[in-house]
C-alpha cells in the first residue's frame, strides 16, 4: 500500500524549517574579493566624511563677506594668493580681497568660507580676479560630515556587499574585509538513470542537469557548493553517502528519489539515519515531494528530482536557510506584483510556482509563463527571472489580473516575516487535491 502523505501549507513548511537555521562565523577576505559577499560585522563610519571642508567645484575660495557689495556694475577685484589642486593643502589664512585657485575635492582653505566657479570670474591680470556677483557664506562647500557622519552605522552585519558597500569599505580603510563565512552545501545526485554530464546519451538515460543548477542556485545565493558525486538508485549506497558526508558539511542537498516510487530511496536513508522528517508533502507545485530531515541539528533538504521541482524547492527553502548563516536579515525572495500578460487557464489545485518572466513596459510590471509549466521541464527555468505564485484552490487566472511574483535574480532579499505575511494572505480556495 502506498503511503498517503499529508501536504502542509508552504508558510508552514518554511516556519518548521527555520527553527533550525543557524548563523555562520565570520572571516576575513581582501577587498577584491568582497565583492558579493555578506559583511560580517556592522559597517560603521569611523570618520566624518568628507573629513575636511572641500571644495565641490574649481574656482576660487574666498571670503563671503568680501562679495557683499558686488554686481555686475561694481565689480569686486581680488589678488590670487595661492593655487590647490585636490591632495594639496594652502598653508595661509585667507585674507580681506584674497583669492585662492582651488581645484574640485581640495581642502577649504582658512579665513575662507566660500567658493566661486571657475566660470562665474573674469580674470584681470596676471594674479587678479574680478567678482561681479555676491557668494553666500558656505556656498559651494561640502562641509565636515555632510555625507555621513562618525559613528553611523552604514551597513549593518549580513548586509550583502554590492559595489556601493564596497566603496564604504574602502573609505574606511578596509584592506581586509569581514565577511560571513560561507556555508558549505553538499549536493548528491541519486538516479540510476543519470550520466555525466560529458558521457554520450543512452537509451532511457539523461544527464544529471540537477547538480549543476543546484550548484548555482547555491552560488547565487552566496554559499558554497560541494559536489558530492551522483549515485545509483541503490539504499545501501546512497545510505552510506549521505551519511558519510553529513559530516563534512553545514547542510545536505540530495536530488531525486523522494517520492514514492520502488527506487524512492530517501524516506528508507531518512529512517536508517534517525533524521527527524520535518515534512515531507507540501501543497505547492512544482515541489510537492519537497521533503526537509534533520539529523543532530543538520539540515537535510530532499529535493526532487525533476529540474522544476528542484530549483522551486532550493529557492524557497534552502536559499532562507543559506542566507540567514550568513546573518542576512532579508533571508528570502523578494516579493512583488505584476500584471499577467497572457492566460493562465490551468488550475491550482496547490500553489503553484510558475517560471516567469518580468518586463516593465513603461507604467506597470507585466508577466509571462515562461515554457512548458510541468515540473520535469528544465527549458522554462533558463529565460525565468520570477515565479509567479498562483494560490491553490483557483481555477485559472487571465489576462491583466494582479499576481504576486517572487524576485529571482535580486539580491537585497525579504525579510521573514513579510514573506509568510504574504503567503498567509494569499486567495486561497478550497483545494480537492489530496496526493
Ligand atoms: N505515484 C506517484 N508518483 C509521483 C508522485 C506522487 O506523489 N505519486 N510525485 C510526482 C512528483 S510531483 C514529482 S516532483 C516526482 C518526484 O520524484 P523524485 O523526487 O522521487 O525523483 P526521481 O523519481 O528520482 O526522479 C524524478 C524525475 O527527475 C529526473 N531526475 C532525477 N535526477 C535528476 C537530475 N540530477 N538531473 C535531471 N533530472 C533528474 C528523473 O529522471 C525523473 O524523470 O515524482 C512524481 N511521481
Ligand atoms: O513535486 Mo512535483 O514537482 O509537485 O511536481
Ligand atoms: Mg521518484
Amino acid at each position: 500500500m502506498v503511503e498517503k502523505r499529508k501536504p502542509i501549507k508552504v508558510e508552514e513548511a518554511l516556519k518548521r524549517v527555520l527553527q533550525y537555521a543557524k548563523n555562520g562565523s565570520t572571516e576575513y577576505v581582501s577587498i577584491e574579493e568582497s565583492y558579493g559577499r555578506f559583511l560580517g560585522e556592522d559597517l560603521v563610519a569611523t570618520h566624518d566624511v568628507p573629513f575636511f571642508d572641500r571644495s565641490p567645484y574649481d574656482g576660487y575660495a574666498i571670503r563671503s563677506v568680501d562679495t557683499v557689495s558686488a554686481s555686475r556694475n561694481n565689480p569686486i577685484e581680488f589678488k590670487v594668493v595661492g593655487e590647490i589642486g585636490a591632495g594639496s593643502v594652502f598653508e595661509g589664512v585667507v585674507g580681506e580681497n584674497e583669492a585662492v585657485r582651488i581645484m574640485t575635492g581640495a581642502q577649504i582653505p582658512e579665513g575662507a568660507d566660500c567658493v566661486i566657479m571657475l566660470e562665474l570670474v573674469t580674470e584681470s591680470g596676471e594674479q587678479t580676479i574680478q567678482i561681479k556677483r555676491q557668494v553666500k557664506q558656505g556656498e559651494n562647500i561640502s562641509f565636515i560630515g555632510e555625507d555621513t557622519k562618525k559613528g553611523t552605522v552604514l551597513a549593518s552585519k549580513g548586509t550583502y556587499i554590492n559595489p556601493g558597500v564596497v566603496a564604504l569599505l574602502a573609505t574606511f580603510g578596509y584592506k581586509q574585509v569581514p565577511v560571513s563565512a560561507k556555508p558549505k552545501i553538499g549536493i548528491i545526485a541519486t538516479g540510476s538513470e543519470l550520466l555525466e554530464v560529458d558521457q554520450p546519451l543512452e537509451p532511457g538515460k539523461i544527464r544529471n542537469s540537477n547538480t549543476y543548477m543546484i550548484m548555482a542556485q547555491i552560488e547565487r545565493a552566496g554559499g558554497e557548493p560541494i559536489y558530492f558525486g551522483q549515485f545509483k538508485d541503490d539504499l545501501r549506497t546512497c545510505y552510506e553517502q549521505v551519511k558519510n558526508t553529513l559530516e563534512h558539511v553545514d547542510f545536505l542537498i540530495t536530488t531525486g528519489g523522494v517520492s514514492v516510487g520502488d527506487y524512492d530511496y530517501l524516506p528508507a536513508i531518512y529512517e536508517m539515519l534517525g533524521a527527524e522528517v520535518l515534512f515531507n508533502k507540501i501543497a505547492m507545485r512544482p515541489g510537492s515531494v519537497t521533503t526537509i530531515a534533520v539529523k543532530d541539528g543538520k539540515l537535510l533538504f530532499g529535493l526532487s528530482g525533476n529540474p522544476s521541482a528542484c530549483y522551486v524547492g532550493c529557492e524557497l527553502f534552502v536559499k532562507p536557510i543559506l542566507r540567514t548563516f550568513l546573518h542576512n536579515q532579508n533571508p528570502v525572495l523578494k516579493r512583488t506584483q505584476a500584471i499577467l500578460g497572457q492566460d493562465f487557464p490551468k488550475a491550482n489545485p496547490f500553489d503553484r510556482f510558475v517560471r516567469g518572466y518580468v518586463t516593465f513596459d513603461g507604467s506597470q510590471l507585466l508577466v509571462h509563463p515562461v515554457g512548458l509549466d510541468k515540473s520535469n521541464v528544465v527549458s522554462s527555468l533558463a529565460g525565468a527571472n520570477v515565479l509567479l505564485v498562483l494560490p491553490g484552490g483557483t481555477r485559472g487566472f487571465s489576462k491583466g489580473m494582479k499576481v504576486d511574483v517572487l524576485l529571482l535574480e535580486d539580491q537585497e532579499g525579504a525579510p521573514v516575516d513579510t514573506f509568510l505575511a504574504g503567503f498567509e494572505k494569499l486567495n486561497r480556495g478550497d483545494s480537492d487535491e489530496v496526493i
